[in-house]
């Protein structure tokens, strides 16, 4: 008998691959010293909505009845004002998949992702790119794609086509899916490998929060780079912490290259959207790790298209959390929220 879940492994790998293959395209073909200086944003426009048509369409292929909350949908590429953009996405897609899609099809492929989300039956969340800045960079950025069941993630792939295989050879061997299945444990495998080898992926052993290191955002803007610097002082780590864009961070945590990823509430008002997060939660899960809200409460992934019920996200190797969870408490309850 087939493991559970084996046909949409399969498909969420196969789709995440392509989408990788679509951002990497375009990053060679349309990110230039020109788009960087003029901080021109419009090639990570042109490759999130790629990559968005090319999931949506496998998924659809293979899982035709299977709804999609996915980050972007097709506004900016309709009418007058959309076309030259709609165009180039169009030529992008078709580089991509197996049968030539319309400048329609394509349009509806990115729209199955408005999907509304729920605590019932099954669903994909989907970020065809995340981390745009890592990714106008040429450093971090990640394909996301994860399976809900019933408001639990059970199943979580995430393409990173810029991360060393090995840590300790950060120049060589780029490019890591990561790949885990609710009770099958977390693994790792090469992007784009011919074969299916697989390494599996487990959480580090550090069991004293001193000895451990951060996993950070790069943009202070996503993550207060101030309330960590605290909570490292309260919890005596001195290791530098790592820092990279995207949910990347969550790879890194799930093979031991750091130990606590925080992401600490800049503004009350920002909701962490579930795309941005259910890949990397089960990825850390099956790999020995521990994650919860700012309050040590798991997150919800049943309230919809947010995270609407949680504020911020601590991703632990599991032995560190209550440690670190008691630090962040202290730290956030000795301020306002937000501020
Ligand atoms: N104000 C914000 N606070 C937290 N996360 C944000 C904010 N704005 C965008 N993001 C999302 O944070 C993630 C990248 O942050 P980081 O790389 O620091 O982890 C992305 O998912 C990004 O969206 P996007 O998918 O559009 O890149
Ligand atoms: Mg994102
Ligand atoms: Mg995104
Ligand atoms: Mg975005």
């Amino acid at each position: 008998m087939p493991a559970y879940l084996a046909a949409e492994r399969a498909a969420a790998i196969e789709a995440v691959e392509r989408a990788s293959r679509v951002c990497t395209a375009v990053f060679q073909r349309l990110v230039t010293e020109e788009t960087l200086t003029k901080r021109d944003k419009s090639p990570v426009t042109v490759a999130d909505f790629g990559a968005q048509a090319v999931v949506n369409a496998i998924l659809e292929k293979h899982f035709p009845d299977d709804p999609v909350v996915g980050e972007e949908d097709s506004k900016d590429l309709q009418g007058e004002a959309g076309r030259a953009l709609c165009e180039k996405v169009v030529d992008l897609v078709n580089a991509a998949v197996e049968r030539p899609m319309s400048t329609d099809e394509v349009l509806r492929a990115i729209d199955r992702g408005q999907y509304a989300g729920g605590s019932t039956g099954r669903h994909w969340t989907l970020d065809p790119i995340d981390g745009t800045k890592g990714f106008l960079r040429g450093e971090q950025f990640a394909v996301c794609l994860a399976l809900i069941i019933d408001g639990k993630v059970s199943l979580g792939v995430v393409g990173c086509p810029n991360l060393p295989f090995d840590m300790s050879r950060p120049t060589e061997d780029r490019g890591v899916l990561a790949v885990a299945v609710e009770g099958q444990g977390a693994f790792q495998r090469r992007l784009h490998a011919d074969g299916d080898a697989e390494e599996r992926m487990h959480a580090s052993s550090v069991a004293n929060a001193r000895d451990a290191s951060f996993c950070e955002s790069v943009e202070a803007g996503h993550s207060s780079h101030g309330d960590s610097a605290r909570i490292a002082e309260l919890l005596g780590i001195t290791k530098q912490s790592l820092r990279m864009d995207s949910q990347c961070k969550y790879v890194a945590v799930a093979r031991g290259d750091a130990d606590i990823y925080l992401r600490l509430p800049v503004s009350s008002s920002y909701t962490e959207k579930i795309w941005d997060h259910a890949a990397g939660n089960i990825i850390i899960r099956e790999a020995g790790g521990r994650v919860s809200d700012v309050s040590g409460e798991p997150l919800d992934f049943s309230a919809g298209r947010t995270l609407s019920r949680n504020k911020g996200v601590i991703a632990t190797n599991g032995r560190v959390f209550d440690a670190v969870i008691a630090a962040v408490q202290r730290t956030l309850g000795d301020k306002a929220p937000g501020a």
